[in-house]
Formats: structure tokens, sequence, C-alpha cells
């Protein structure tokens, strides 16, 4: 059983189609993901594997849950981080990290630890007891990340997860991610259109566009099927020219 399995999912917003019939699967321990240009569906597509949207139809299975009828069960083995920044800006970091332990029934005696070895993973534990509103993007982003995994989920959603990050910052989360998955066998999927980021910690990706998959494969595979050099060249054969709405 994948971690994530998906059967001709379909998304339409009243008659536009946004996600048009794609199915994939991600394995246990696998970095997965969903590239595409603007508009392509990806945030939808990841809405609907973490229970935020219905689907129009098609069968998901996150965790060997449904995603329609086991949504609880969906929910506590995933953490999500969504593009928007979720922290309470009037909480400090330990206190956001620590509503989000209670919300997930983390036990009370281990909460403290976890959160403590958590900021240290992401290098902010001096600051556990500043305020979040007197913290930089890059550093908010660290603090999320860490949130979420902090009920030890077995698949982490991330939204366009360096989206206005500096290079050291994104430098700082890829090499976190790939840790993660090393260390702890954690499934990451993440979207982008950052073909760098999709190129540089993914283990396979899906090229979207239009609400349809395009290809899924490694990158020497993606680059192999098209004939290119380059994963900018491939997802742009796959993709065209034209800019997106
Ligand atoms: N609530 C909604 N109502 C109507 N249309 C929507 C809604 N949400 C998204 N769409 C449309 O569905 C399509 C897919 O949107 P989605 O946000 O999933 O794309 P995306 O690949 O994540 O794009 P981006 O990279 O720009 O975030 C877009 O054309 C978008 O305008």
């Amino acid at each position: 059983m994948g971690a994530i399995e998906v059967e001709n999912l379909k998304k339409k917003y009243h008659k536009f189609t946004a996600v048009d019939g794609i199915s994939f699967s991600v394995e246990e321990g696998e970095i997965f993901a969903f590239l595409g240009p603007n508009g392509a569906g990806k945030t939808t597509s990841l809405k609907i594997l973490t229970t935020i949207l219905h689907p129009t139809s098609g069968n998901i299975r996150v965790n060997g849950y449904d995603v329609l009828h086991k949504k609880n069960d969906v929910r506590k083995s995933i953490g999500v981080i969504f593009q928007d920044n979720s922290l309470d800006d009037k909480l400090t970091a330990y206190e956001n990290m620590e509503y989000h332990a209670v919300l997930y029934k983390v036990p009370k005696e281990e909460i403290r630890e976890r959160v403590d070895k958590l900021l240290g993973n992401v290098e902010l534990l001096d600051r556990k007891n500043d305020l979040i509103k007197t913290f930089s993007g890059g550093m908010k982003r660290r603090i999320e990340i860490a949130r979420g995994l902090i009920h030890t989920p077995k698949v982490l959603f991330l939204d366009e997860p360096t989206l206005g990050l500096d290079a050291h910052t994104r430098a700082f989360l890829w090499e976190y991610i790939r840790d993660l998955k090393e260390n702890s066998n954690l499934t990451v999927f993440l979207t982008t259109h950052n073909l760098d980021e999709a190129e540089k910690i993914a283990d396979r990706i899906a090229i979207i566009d239009k609400g349809q998959i395009q290809t899924i494969g490694t990158f020497e595979q993606i680059k192999k099927m098209t004939g290119t050099n380059t994963l900018e060249q491939a997802f742009l054969k796959l993709t065209g020219h034209e800019i997106r709405n």
C-alpha cells in the first residue's frame, strides 16, 4: 500500500474543471513533488488530499484511510503546511507549538521535550519565548514546519514550502526535508512551481498542467522521456510557453 493513493481524482468549481482525472501513488518514505505552472490544480489537489476540500469524484487514500470517509484518521496521520502564515502573531513560538500539540492530543508530559527538540532542529530554540510578530518570514516558515511535525505525522504536505524565502532559508529547508526522509522515513508531498526545488529535493516529480498530469518520474526519467537535458526544458516541452492566469 502506498502512503498516498489517488485514482481518477476530479474537482470542478461549478463548470470549471480544476483537476481533471489524475491518478498517482506515493510510496512510504518518498519525497514527491507536484510541479506545475500557476493555476495547474496543485493547491486544489493538496487541499483534497488533506481533507480540506471535497473532490467531485475519485478514490483517494492517505495512509490507507479514505479522505472522504475517514477524515479524522487522515488528519491525525498527516502534517500540513499551507502557503499562508497560520501562526498566531500574539503568541510565542513555544505557545504556538504547544497549542498545536494539545489540539493533536500529544501526551502532556511529552510536549515540552518535543517542542524543544523541533525548535532546535529548525535552529530557533533560543527564540522560543519570543512573540511570532517579531519573526521574519523565513523564521515563521521554519516554525510552521516544526509545528507540523509535533504530532509525528507519517506524511507531511507542503504547499509551495519555500515561496518568498531567501536562498539561505530555502537551502536550509530543503536539507531539513531531506533529513526528515532519511532519518524518520517521513513521506513528503509538496507542490511547487520552482523547478530547482523539484529537482533538488524530490525523489519523483509529477508535472501537472491544466488539471492533468503530463508526466511522472524521477528527474532523470523525465529528461529521458522528453528527450531534454534539463528539467526546465522538459517542463516547457510538456506545458508549452503560454502564460497562465
Ligand atoms: N474556490 C475556487 N473557485 C473557483 N475556481 C477556483 C477556486 N480555487 C481555485 N480555482 C481555479 O482552479 C484552478 C486551479 O487552482 P489551484 O489553486 O489549484 O492552482 P495551483 O496549481 O495551485 O496554482 P498556483 O501555483 O497559482 O497557486 C485555477 O484556474 C483557479 O483559478
